[in-house]
């Protein structure tokens, strides 16, 4: 049997998340192979990007090489593919989430600062609205890069504290201090990782069903719904998380003006069903009350 190629970003988030992937389909007796994918193979490609859908800038290259066949199935952190996928790809399977919050990780000299006193350092507009719905007035500075490379900027740079999703520190095993955020709502998607085909191979898909796992999906379907339906395509502060607890679904979410002042928030408890689309609907209802002028606002701003 021919081993399946497990294409992945290569950063050392990335390479565990496919190890991941690849030690579920070994449980299941699947043979796997691990291909990094450095840069994107455009040139084979006979259409331009745009024509086949290609947009985010953590999927393209492993979407690009999911389409040149030099992959069979493509691992990513879910919250960074775009909710419309390209034309031909499909998610097929979701591993259990593990933790989705955000942590707040603070550098040794401002141990004793108060969170209000805190220089932040994200560029997540998500981020930056929520912590500023707490403690008006925060100062930000931007910060990009893998979780390794901001943590070394946090150490160098003139700020305080940074805030980074708990699922990437427990992956990487860092040895680190960090405290909870309750406050923050987080990213639609965080701490999953998705597994990406291509539509035309259902025997590596019929494979790939069998690692899913079914209540993750659940969640993240309705969270990234919720997204779609309020974005349509742009990028705005809009935490959403929902969990399964005993037989019912509990659906935290919330879309906030960039600073923070205006935030319209839902939170529901309801039993699922496979007929209604459960964010779409959520999402309605935030738009109807005053999401929509706030979308709007956003986009005029960022
Ligand atoms: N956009 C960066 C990114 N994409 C996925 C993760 C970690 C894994 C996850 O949260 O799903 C991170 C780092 C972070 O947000 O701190």
């Amino acid at each position: 049997m021919k081993s399946i190629r497990i294409g992945t970003r290569n950063s050392a988030l990335a390479l565990w998340q496919a190890r991941e992937v690849a030690r579920h389909l070994q449980n299941n007796n699947y043979l796997t192979e691990i291909v990094p994918i450095v840069s994107s193979g455009d040139k084979n490609l006979n259409q331009p990007l745009y024509s086949l859908g290609i947009t985010g800038v953590f999927t393209r290259d492993l979407d690009i090489a999911l389409l040149n066949d030099e992959i069979d199935i493509a691992v990513h952190s879910l919250k960074d593919v775009p909710t419309q996928l390209p034309q031909n790809i499909e998610i097929i399977a979701y591993l259990e989430r593990d933790y989705p919050q955000d942590i707040l990780i603070r550098k040794e000299s401002a141990r004793n600062k108060e969170f209000h006193e805190l220089k932040l350092a994200t560029s997540s507009l998500r981020r930056r609205a929520f912590w500023l719905r707490n403690y008006p007035g925060a100062e930000f500075s931007d910060i990009r890069g893998n979780i390794q490379t901001r943590l070394q900027k946090l150490e160098d740079g003139n700020f305080d504290a940074t805030i980074l999703s708990l699922a990437g520190i427990k992956r990487m095993k860092m040895e680190i201090d960090y405290e909870m955020l309750p406050l923050m709502i987080c990213a639609p998607s965080q701490g999953v990782i998705a597994v990406a085909g291509h539509s035309d191979k259902p025997e590596i898909n019929e494979i790939l069903h069998q690692i899913n796992h079914q209540k993750t999906q659940i969640c993240v379907e309705i969270e990234r719904n919720f997204l779609s339906t309020l974005e349509g395509g742009c990028t705005a502060p809009i935490g959403a998380f929902a969990e399964i607890i005993e037989n019912q679904i509990r659906f935290k979410a919330a879309l906030c003006s960039l600073d923070g002042k205006n935030c319209i928030a839902v939170d529901e408890n309801f039993e699922y069903n496979t007929t209604e689309n459960f964010g779409e609907k959520f999402a309605k209802i935030v738009l109807e009350n005053g999401g929509k002028e706030l979308m709007t606002e956003i986009k005029s701003q960022i």
